[in-house]
């Protein structure tokens, strides 16, 4: 995949910046964002002048807001793939198992699917006007595997129950607070700072970094079995009239509805 629609990339210096670009639907990702993004951090594991990925987005407004809800709404899914498959999960996994520190520069709200990708990034800088919360259980959707259990070990139990179970938006002074964040920096110094901090890295042993990261994923490698399983369960659970009034509702710009539903 050698042009991009939904993504930029870019090498600049040490850095492979890559950039989610689909602002007019607050940088969500699709089926073809996500195949993108594979491809993207692909090329960048196997370029030798890449010592770190730093992601981002478009504009002021977002950092990404999870998956496209218009999309699930209109179609059911997250739209056509080339492989025919949504490939969130996978992409997970490569955030995690490329050998380079990936930084997550947050220049707005990282929402839903978006939250989830900065908190598997090894390091997240925020920009002062960025916003940290979860949408799923508003959306009918749910990341019952590295979505809550990673961030669990992040900010701890009690406030990762409260990210996903109330589903409000923190700004970026709490979520330092909280640890979820390294550095809030002013926005128009972000992807500078990212790059700063990736030249910091750039002049380490790469080995040493390389063994450093996967040391920090073992302990947490288990969680990649529970993400297998909440992708599937995902799969069946977004096929419900329970999911399909989360994205309808969204789309229509309404509360959801859910009272018909229980969990017994
Ligand atoms: C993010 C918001 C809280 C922002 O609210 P605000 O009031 O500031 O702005 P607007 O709501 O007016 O949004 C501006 C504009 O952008 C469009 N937009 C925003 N987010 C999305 C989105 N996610 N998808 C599509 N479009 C979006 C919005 O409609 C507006 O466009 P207009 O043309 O109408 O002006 C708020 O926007 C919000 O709550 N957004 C939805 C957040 C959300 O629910 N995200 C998805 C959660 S589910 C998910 O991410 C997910 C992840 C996975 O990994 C999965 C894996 C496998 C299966 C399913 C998965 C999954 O569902």
């Amino acid at each position: 995949m050698s042009s991009y629609e939904d993504i930029q990339y870019a090498v600049e210096g040490s850095a492979a910046v890559v950039t989610i670009n689909r602002p007019d639907r607050y940088n969500s990702f699709r089926g073809k964002t996500v195949e993108e993004l594979i491809a993207a951090f692909r090329s960048a594991w196997a370029d030798s002048r890449v010592r770190v990925v730093i992601l981002t987005g478009t504009g002021e407004k977002a950092f990404c807001t999870g998956g496209d809800v218009k999309q699930r709404a209109e179609t059911g899914d997250y739209g056509p793939t080339e492989s025919g498959m949504f490939e969130i999960g996978n992409l997970h996994k490569l955030i995690r198992d490329i050998p380079k520190p990936v930084i997550a520069a947050v220049n707005g709200l990282a929402i839903g699917g978006g939250h989830v990708l900065h908190v598997l990034c090894d390091l997240t800088i925020a920009a002062e006007t960025a916003k940290f919360g979860q949408a799923g259980p508003r959306v009918g959707s749910f990341d019952a595997g590295f979505g809550s259990a990673f961030l669990a070990r992040i900010v701890g139990e009690k406030r990762a129950r409260e990210i996903w179970f109330l589903c409000r938006q923190y700004d970026a002074a709490t979520a330092e607070r909280w640890g979820l964040v390294n550095a809030v920096v002013p926005g128009d110094r972000l992807v500078d700072e990212a790059k700063r901090w990736a030249e910091e890295i750039a002049v380490l042993s790469p080995t040493a970094i390389k063994f450093l990261k996967q040391s920090f994923n073992a302990d947490t490698e288990h969680q990649a079995g529970l993400s297998n399983m909440a992708m599937s369960a995902l799969s069946v659970f977004g096929e419900t009239g329970e999911a399909q009034e989360g994205a309808t509702a969204f789309a229509e710009k309404r509360k959801p509805d859910f009272s018909e539903y229980a969990a017994l």
